[in-house]
């Protein structure tokens, strides 16, 4: 679902930014990464089903999701408009609760991981605060989980880092790009270094050109932190282009049509779009989306 930066994705910001218990100095590390070692299953998600109860009556929104997820892999989620791709999301980032079934998110529940800051998150529009400077949104978290300064700034320095904004600290988020402003959001969202990254349809709202820009700085990110993400997209190049691997999703109700494998390695310059394995593994998601897709139930 389409949700424009309002006061409940601030709010949704802030509460990201709660955590159980101060954890201190040498403590801090294990207290965010948990026990987790590579390959290991960080979601599990087991006959899952969510209905959203409306004025209109009950919204089926997710029914019998099953998804393993390995630490370090890139897992997008396609399908069309309202097949529950943000509902998935906002259920491993413990937003909502399901009706039914069984999740595990570095083997606790989302709740517990959320407590134990085992993500961060990054939603479709940027949800900076417009009276923080970039560092200091990038703080917001810190601050909360009472990081001495002198480890905030080399968090912020290391961060700004990573999302090429180094010397745009000072800025307020107005006077940065929409592609900069995203970037300050991954950073913000990567500062206390979450095992993993959630990641709503980050650059739906950028023009192409910004949009392949980012995506190929997010695959280098990805390469150079390790971290497990979980991104949602509608773009079939996109996805192909970033995971290893893709859920392709259907709606009334929102399922899991197909999980496609994307081996494409790690070195994936944007030329690699033209290849023949490239556009193998596109041609396969797009005929998962219309095979999961009924089009005349749209009109209906
Ligand atoms: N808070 C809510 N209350 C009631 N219904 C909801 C709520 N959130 C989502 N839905 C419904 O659940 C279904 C799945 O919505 P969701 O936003 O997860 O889909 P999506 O695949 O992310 O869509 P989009 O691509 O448009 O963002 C839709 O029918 C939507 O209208």
């Amino acid at each position: 679902m389409n949700r424009p930066q309002s006061d409940a994705q601030l709010r949704e910001a802030i509460m990201m930014t709660e955590y159980q218990s101060a954890p201190t100095g040498a403590q801090k590390s294990s207290h965010i990464h948990g026990a987790s070692q590579a390959g290991e299953c960080v979601i599990d998600i087991k006959k899952l089903s969510l209905v959203f109860e409306t004025n209109d009556g009950p919204v089926q929104a997710l029914s019998d999701i099953n998804l393993h997820v390995n630490r370090g892999e890139f897992v997008s989620f396609i399908g069309p408009s309202g097949c529950g791709k943000t509902t998935l999301m906002r259920v491993v980032a413990d937003l909502e609760k399901p009706s039914s079934g069984t999740i595990t998110v570095n083997g606790m529940t989302p709740e517990q991981a959320r407590l134990k800051r085992s993500y961060g998150y990054v939603f479709q529009a940027a949800a900076l605060f417009p009276w923080r400077t970039i560092e200091d949104n990038i703080a917001l978290p810190l601050e909360v989980m009472k990081f001495s300064s002198t480890d905030k700034k080399e968090r912020i320095r290391k961060n700004l880092d990573l999302v090429n904004l180094s010397g745009f600290g000072k800025k307020y988020p107005w006077q940065l790009s929409g592609g900069m402003q995203q970037r300050a959001s991954i950073a913000r969202a990567l500062s206390f270094d979450p095992d993993m990254l959630l990641m709503d349809e980050p650059f739906g709202a950028l023009d192409e050109i910004v949009r392949d820009h980012l995506n190929e700085q997010l695959l280098k990110l990805w390469a150079a932190t390790k971290k497990t993400v979980i991104f949602v997209t509608h773009s079939i190049p996109e996805a192909v282009f970033l995971s290893t691997k893709i859920v392709v999703m259907s709606p009334r109700p929102g399922r899991i049509h197909e999980i496609i494998d994307c081996d494409l390695g790690p070195d994936r310059p944007l030329e690699i779009r033209e290849s023949e394995a490239f556009l193998k593994i596109a041609h396969q998601v797009r005929e998962g989306l219309r095979l999961g897709h009924s089009y005349d139930e749209v009109h209906s």
